[in-house]
């Protein structure tokens, strides 16, 4: 049995929560603020991001960070990539160093470009960072379904035992060892995922999906293996597992900001009806930024940008996509 602390009371982090409890470790939750904590408490329920699912009266809520902190073996971190920095610094005083990190969300910081892992060291340099990814809707991972994720760390050691705290019957966990490709991989699919909403929002068919999927993984490919990643890792769970997962569920929060966008919602419409975290928007910017630093070619990134941030409308970002010069695919 390990102490676990899960900072972030989303979709995310209660439904690995849930699975961590029912494993038998002791699991302390920290609420962002009362209103959550105490909207969760009245209804053993987050009913924004997880509705219908119970929260067993041996998970404790808090919003007092020093507490929930106190004694763990783990924390895991599961708020959005915005809020990695600030949260980790709310962290530092109260944490031992002997607890391992495990980052569960994904992004890049938009101000420096970091990794979020590399953002997480930066702030708490004597702690051990995991990170987890990979096709995992909290919504299926909180019904049991069968589910498979990567974990990755500079330190083999904690990769093998946090790999070894989340193995469930429904949850699967590999171990590799390519932390950059894990981390970019679980970023950059997001900005996919929207122009696979934009594809169906549209009525456009499978075809163009399936175009999208395929010319998407070939720009994360390139992008992650210039900053270090392994081309292999983006064939693998945090590449095009993810990448197939969110351009296609019904549960995923980019997709459907995307087919919002592609119905003719501006993106700030969008946003507040999904009312959940949209990596994928910010993800855009920080992604464009390195297609630029790293001089790749990323067309469909650029498209998602200038529709997100250059008032380019959704029909136009495709045609410019489909007009350009003839190529080679490989
Ligand atoms: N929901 C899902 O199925 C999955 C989500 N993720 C990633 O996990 C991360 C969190 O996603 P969700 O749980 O879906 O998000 P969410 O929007 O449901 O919840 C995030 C939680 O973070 C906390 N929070 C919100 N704003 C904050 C701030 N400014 N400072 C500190 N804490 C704050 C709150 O407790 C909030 O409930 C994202 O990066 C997402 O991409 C990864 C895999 C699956
Ligand atoms: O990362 C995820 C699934 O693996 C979640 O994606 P969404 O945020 O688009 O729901």
């Amino acid at each position: 049995m390990k102490n676990i602390a899960v900072i972030g009371a989303g979709g995310w982090g209660l439904a690995l929560a849930l699975l961590l409890n029912e494993k038998g470790n002791n699991v302390t939750i920290w609420c962002y603020d009362e209103v959550e904590k105490n909207m969760i408490l009245q209804h053993r329920e987050n009913k924004r991001c997880l509705p219908g699912i119970k929260l067993p009266i041996e998970m404790a809520f808090l919003t007092n960070m020093d507490e929930v902190l106190r004694d763990k073996d783990v924390a895991i971190l599961a708020v959005p990539s915005k809020a990695i920095r600030t949260t980790a610094e709310l962290m530092k005083p109260y944490l031992s160093k002997d607890t391992i990190i495990v980052n569960v969300s994904k992004g890049i910081e938009n101000e420096t470009l970091m990794r979020l892992s590399e953002v997480i060291n930066e702030v708490l340099p004597e702690n051990k960072v995991v990170v987890l990814s990979g096709p995992s809707h909290a919504e299926e991972v909180a019904r049991h379904v069968p589910t498979t994720v990567a974990v990755s760390s500079l330190d083999e050691a904690s990769s093998e035992f946090i790999q070894e705290l989340f193995m469930s019957h429904y949850f699967r966990v590999y171990t590799n060892d390519d932390l950059i490709g894990i981390e970019m991989g679980g970023a950059l699919k997001n900005v996919i995922a929207l122009a696979a909403g934009v594809i169906e929002g549209m009525n456009y068919g499978d075809n163009t999906k399936a175009a999208l999927i395929t010319r998407g993984i070939a720009e994360i490919t390139r992008l992650g293996v210039a900053m270090g990643g392994k081309a292999s890792t983006f064939a693998g769970l945090a590449g095009i597992g993810d990448l197939i997962v969110t351009c296609t569920s019904g549960h995923s929060r980019n997709r459907r900001a995307g087919e919002l966008l592609g119905q003719g919602y501006t993106i700030d419409e969008a946003l507040k009806k999904v009312n959940m975290v949209v990596e994928g928007v910010p993800t855009a910017k920080a992604a464009h930024a390195l297609m630029l630093k790293y001089a790749i070619e990323m067309p469909i990134i650029e498209a998602v940008y200038q529709a997100l941030f250059e008032n380019k409308s959704t029909a136009e970002a495709i045609t410019m996509l489909m007009q350009r010069d003839k190529k080679s695919e490989l």
